[in-house]
């Protein structure tokens, strides 16, 4: 059973709002940090677990409700895990397109072999803003860097990230396929057998 039947996520981010709310189902009812604040927390941790602790807190702060983060982000190889947790500000916090072209660029005649990359989820779930002892779970999801954008679901890196088990990008994948195979549906899937929910 969950411990709760209401819970606020903690993420302004559209395209993880619905893939976490998809994942959740009915278990609990879902609220938004943005229905309390749109103040977005500075993520200053060294870690996707840090951070993902950061955010949970302070939308629990602002909310009154238990709350839960993701902390993600893409981790290549060649690039020694980066962007990884400054992912979404790769490129100075232009947005999706501008973090993926630089990505293409910096990764510009880097053969195949060399381009494989993860993607990682951290999820933090607190019960209260000062929670002693927040729930972790963790996501990874291995892949590759395409060398040009490929199909229109999904958001971030999505276009560049082939999925050698499905043979296409992850913004090809159907919204349903992602969610069973991603970084986020791994760390999903430990977050609620933790919590005993389907
Ligand atoms: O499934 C994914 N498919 C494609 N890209 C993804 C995925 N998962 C994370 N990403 C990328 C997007 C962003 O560049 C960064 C997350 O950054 P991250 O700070 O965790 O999220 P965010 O700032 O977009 O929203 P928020 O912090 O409010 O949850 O990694
Ligand atoms: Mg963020």
């Amino acid at each position: 059973m969950m411990p709760f039947n209401e819970l606020v996520l903690a993420s302004h981010n559209a395209g993880k709002l619905k893939e976490l709310q998809a994942m959740l189902g009915t278990a609990v009812r879902v609220r938004s940090v943005g229905e309390f604040s749109d103040v977005e927390p500075e993520e200053t941790g060294l870690s996707f677990i840090e951070n993902a602790i950061l955010k949970a807190r302070n939308a629990a702060r602002v909310s009154g409700l238990p709350a839960l983060a993701d902390d993600s982000g893409l981790a290549v190889d060649h690039l020694g895990g980066a962007p990884g947790i400054y992912s979404a500000r790769y490129a100075g916090g232009q947005g999706d397109a501008a973090n993926n072209a630089k990505l293409l660029e910096v990764l510009k005649n880097v053969p195949d072999a060399q381009r494989g990359a993860q993607f990682v989820c951290a999820l933090a779930l607190v019960r209260h803003a000062e929670d002693p002892l927040p729930i972790i779970c963790e996501g990874l999801w291995q892949g590759r860097i395409l060398h040009a954008p490929r199909g229109e679901q999904g958001f971030g890196y999505d276009p560049l990230f082939w999925v050698p088990e499905r043979d296409c990008s992850s913004a090809e994948l159907a919204p349903a396929d992602k969610n069973q195979l991603s970084h986020r549906a791994r760390a999903m899937a430990l977050l609620k057998a933790r919590l005993g929910i389907a």
